[in-house]
């Protein structure tokens, strides 16, 4: 069936009366059928044969008031004749009973089970609804059943027998077409639940519910309202022909208000003496008139009253006559269940859809790129240019210089922003170790796999995947990134099922790649994926000014967070602060700034209260022991002085290896991989370097 349009092909009350009757009186009359009038009283072929048995029948039907005779055997009936037919008919109805009159008896007749699906007694107790339990639902037949034999009204018993029988035809012509509809309704009502919950635009969503419930109710209009508890109103969307496009009523008002306070369906239709029960302002608002309504109320999961959902005006043209029946009150019931739930699923969705933006923006701010230095600011110009693109960048500078905090605010700039950053330290992976950390595991897959585990690169999926110190990836991990990079896929380890990753990679490194590539130790062709775009990150001692940014906002950071007022550095400790070296650049910075924070207590800062090493000289008097140097490789000059440093740093720590390195700014790990890269001597167990004793 389609559901796009209502079930047609049924056949009418008047046409199974038109098609049964000739059928009930062929049976009277000993197996004969006697043929209908079509439409009128006139061109009934086999009325003879009727007529010959001395059998007249007619069948007459009141439908908004008006008589209309449906059925007749027999020849031409007069307008006199037929007159007197509808006043036996009405008298038969107003007395409940056979009526006689000259030589017909009439009884009246109805599709018998009509009132069933009413909604049970006692859910409603409006005048309209007593209405309906009391008269013949509005559009059913109103019929009676006239009958002659010989000449003489007939007898009870067969009168009796033919109307039963007729109204069991009705009422299950009635059935059939009920189920049709209902069949019809359903597939309508799910097509369009289906949809809801795709749409995120709550007026698209209210409109297209309205559109659903005209279209299975046959209607002209439909509201949705919903409850402003706090206000006291009821909230009508959509708010057709409403200057302003906002439909707004007080919820204790009219038939809505009726629904919101008893919690059960109501309906109303005009012509009745309860008019006053429709809040007229609506219509005032709408420049519209109700006719007919019907309103049921909607619950939330958590059965709590969100609103009322109103369905105006049924079309008059079927066999409700232009009012709402039975069948309705269920239709917009169900409809109403569908619709509460795609509302509620559209509210949580916008509530979680906020609650990940802030969040997200939280994230993006406390990652910020601080600093205003010029080779920051074109750093941030490049990294805003390269934010919204696919492509892969690789960010260089040395240990603390913030390369994260570049990778984070990439990421936070990129269309990706809502998906995960996934962030891993290359250098802290061993090569067994590597491609279950990057890709996952299945269970089983080695000895410590006892349950599937996703990788990182499926962690990151739909975000960004930060690779720290891939300069320090073994060659292994490199070729194995290499093709994941390629091809766009990861096999967990122990698996064989592809799985299609979709992340945008940042690396960074403060190795040197072009060295490694010329001795061998990073692959060229991974270097070309991964350095589509590069970004260099100069040290914290190259910043000027920045170096002060940066110490004020930590300083306003930490404080906040332990609740200290934030205290002034004073001149001391600015000087301090721009001719240190910082070695350990923004993490030392930030480390230090941390400390003085838990370990002062005044208004000012001093120079003393920074605590920081002598290094041996500043950022703007460079330490002569390593600008002594006799070699003027850069890299040898570096290198010298990295080994002066190091070596400073850790005398002034007494061999503490673990403060030496919070001193620098590094992860003790990390230290030690530094020293043995500069061909420093190193012993984990002594913690002292440079003194064995
Ligand atoms: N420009 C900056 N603005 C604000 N904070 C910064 C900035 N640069 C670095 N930081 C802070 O300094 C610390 C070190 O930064 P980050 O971890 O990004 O450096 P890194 O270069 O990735 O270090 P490593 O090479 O050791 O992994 C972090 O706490 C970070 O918040």
């Amino acid at each position: 069936m389609d559901e796009a349009s209502p079930p047609d092909g049924q056949l009418s009350d008047k046409e199974i009366i038109r098609e049964k009757m000739p059928l009930l009186l062929g049976l009277l009359t000993g197996g004969h059928h006697f043929g209908s009038s079509s439409g009128n009283l006139k061109n009934d072929s086999n009325a003879t044969d009727a007529s010959e048995k001395g059998i007249r029948c007619g069948v007459v039907s009141q439908v908004n008031g008006r008589w209309e005779t449906v059925y007749w055997t027999g020849t031409d009936v007069s307008v006199a004749q037929e007159r007197a037919a509808h006043e036996l008919a009405s008298e038969a109805l107003e007395n409940g009973e056979i009526t006689q009159k000259g030589e017909f008896s009439a009884i009246g007749c109805s599709a018998k089970n009509l009132l069933a699906g009413m909604p049970p007694a006692g859910s409603h107790d409006s005048s309209s609804a007593r209405d309906h339990d009391a008269k013949v639902m509005p559009g059913a037949p109103h019929c009676a059943m006239l009958l002659s034999i010989g000449g003489r009204p007939a007898p009870a018993a067969v009168l009796q027998t033919l109307t039963v029988t007729l109204s069991r035809f009705l009422a299950l012509n009635r059935d059939r077409q009920e189920d049709k509809r209902r069949l019809w309704q359903t597939t309508c009502m799910l097509h369009n639940a289906a949809a809801w919950q795709q749409l995120d635009d709550d007026a698209a969503l209210l409109q297209s519910v309205a559109q659903c419930a005209c279209e299975v109710l046959g209607c002209d209009r439909a509201t949705i309202f919903l409850w402003d508890r706090a206000r006291h109103r009821l909230v009508g969307r959509p708010a057709i022909g409403v200057e302003g496009g906002v439909l707004e009523v007080e919820d204790d008002a009219g038939i809505v208000g009726e629904v919101l306070r008893e919690g059960s369906p109501q309906w109303w239709s005009a012509g009745g003496i309860d008019g006053e029960r429709v809040n007229r302002r609506v219509d005032q608002s709408q420049n519209f008139q109700t006719k007919s309504l019907l309103a049921v109320p909607m619950f939330n999961a958590r059965d709590q009253i969100i609103g009322v959902f109103e369905a105006i005006n049924a079309k008059s043209d079927d066999h409700r006559g232009g009012k709402f029946d039975a069948a309705d009150v269920r239709t917009l019931s169900e409809l109403a269940v569908h619709a509460a739930v795609a509302i509620d699923t559209q509210r949580t969705r916008a509530n979680l859809t906020r609650t990940r933006d802030r969040l997200v923006s939280q994230a993006a701010d406390s990652n910020r790129l601080i600093g205003e230095h010029d080779s920051i600011r074109d750093v941030r110009t490049n990294a805003t240019k390269v934010a919204p693109t696919d492509l892969s960048v690789l960010i260089l500078g040395k240990n603390g210089t913030g390369k994260e905090v570049l990778a984070q605010h990439i990421h936070y700039q990129s269309e990706r922003r809502n998906g995960p950053f996934v962030a891993v330290n290359c250098a802290a992976l061993v090569e067994s170790l590597l491609e279950s950390e990057l890709f996952g595991h299945e269970r089983g897959a080695f000895t410590d796999a006892s349950s599937t585990r996703q990788g990182k690169f499926e962690l990151a999926h739909g975000g960004t995947l930060f690779l720290d110190e891939v300069g320090d990836m073994s060659p292994g991990g490199q070729a194995k990134l290499l093709r994941v990079l390629e091809e766009r896929v990861v096999v967990r380890v122990g698996g064989s099922q592809p799985i299609p990753v979709d992340v945008r990679v940042i690396a960074a490194t403060n190795q040197p790649l072009q060295e490694l590539i010329a001795s061998k130790r990073f692959r060229e062709d991974l270097f070309f994926r991964l350095n589509v775009v590069s970004l260099t990150l100069p040290p914290l001692c190259k910043r000027g000014r920045d170096v002060l940014l940066l110490a004020e906002h930590f300083l306003s950071h930490f404080c906040e967070k332990i609740g200290r007022v934030v205290p002034r550095l004073d001149l001391s400790a600015q000087q301090a602060i721009l001719s240190h070296p910082w070695p350990g650049n923004v993490r030392e910075l930030r480390n230090t700034i941390e400390r003085l924070c838990y370990l002062t207590s005044g208004p000012d800062v001093s120079a003393n209260d920074l605590m920081l090493q002598d290094t041996g000289g500043t950022s703007n008097e460079p330490n002569p022991a390593w600008m002594e140097v006799l070699d003027p490789n850069l890299n040898e000059a570096t290198r010298l002085f990295q080994i002066d440093h190091i070596e400073k740093v850790i005398a002034s720590q007494n061999g503490n290896m673990t403060e030496a390195a919070a001193t620098l700014g590094v992860h003790r790990s990390n230290l030690y991989r530094k020293m043995r890269q500069l061909g420093m001597p190193t012993s984990e167990t002594s913690e002292r370097v440079g003194n064995p004793d």
